[in-house]
């Protein structure tokens, strides 16, 4: 799901060419309307192996509540971007891009609730931007 067909449409040729667009269901909305309705349904609950999100990061807390209900009992969530320029480590007054002075307080809280959730064991890879994959345990 996106808000945008954009880099849908800039990935689909390769998916194509992998023979498996057919198990691609893309969904041009915001992710949180999308979440909702899938939650409407039980047999949704508990049901997704592997969940990545790469997109607005002062809302990833918001998918983590409803994504912990979507992914099963030892499936992954993916986050991305968790460490978000490496200004999750940096001073409080380093001097930073705007844009990643705005999202910077979002991805530490979101880095901090993940860090004490019970529902799930994390592990953060020091790849590109940092990605948090969260295994959801209960
Ligand atoms: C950094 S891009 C990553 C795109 C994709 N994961 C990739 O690697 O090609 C972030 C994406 O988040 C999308 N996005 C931003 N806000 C969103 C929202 N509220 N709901 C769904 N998608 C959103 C943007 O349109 C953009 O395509």
């Amino acid at each position: 799901m996106d808000i945008n067909r954009e880099n849908y449409e800039l990935g689909l040729p390769v998916i194509q060419k992998a023979g498996v667009a057919h198990k691609i269901e893309f969904k041009e909305s915001p992710a949180m309307p999308v979440l909702d309705e899938l939650l409407q349904d039980e047999k949704n609950h508990g049901s997704y192996d592997f969940i990545f999100v790469d997109a607005d990061k002062d809302n990833y807390l918001n998918y983590h509540k409803r994504l912990i209900e979507l992914v099963k009992v030892g499936g992954l969530i993916g986050y991305d971007n968790t460490l978000w320029n490496g200004s999750v480590v940096a001073p409080a007054d380093a001097p930073l891009w705007k844009y990643v002075r705005y999202y910077r307080d979002f991805v530490m809280e979101l880095n901090k609730a993940l860090a004490v959730d019970p529902r799930i064991e994390i592990g953060m890879l020091p790849v590109g931007d940092g990605i948090t994959l969260c295994c959801r345990l209960k």
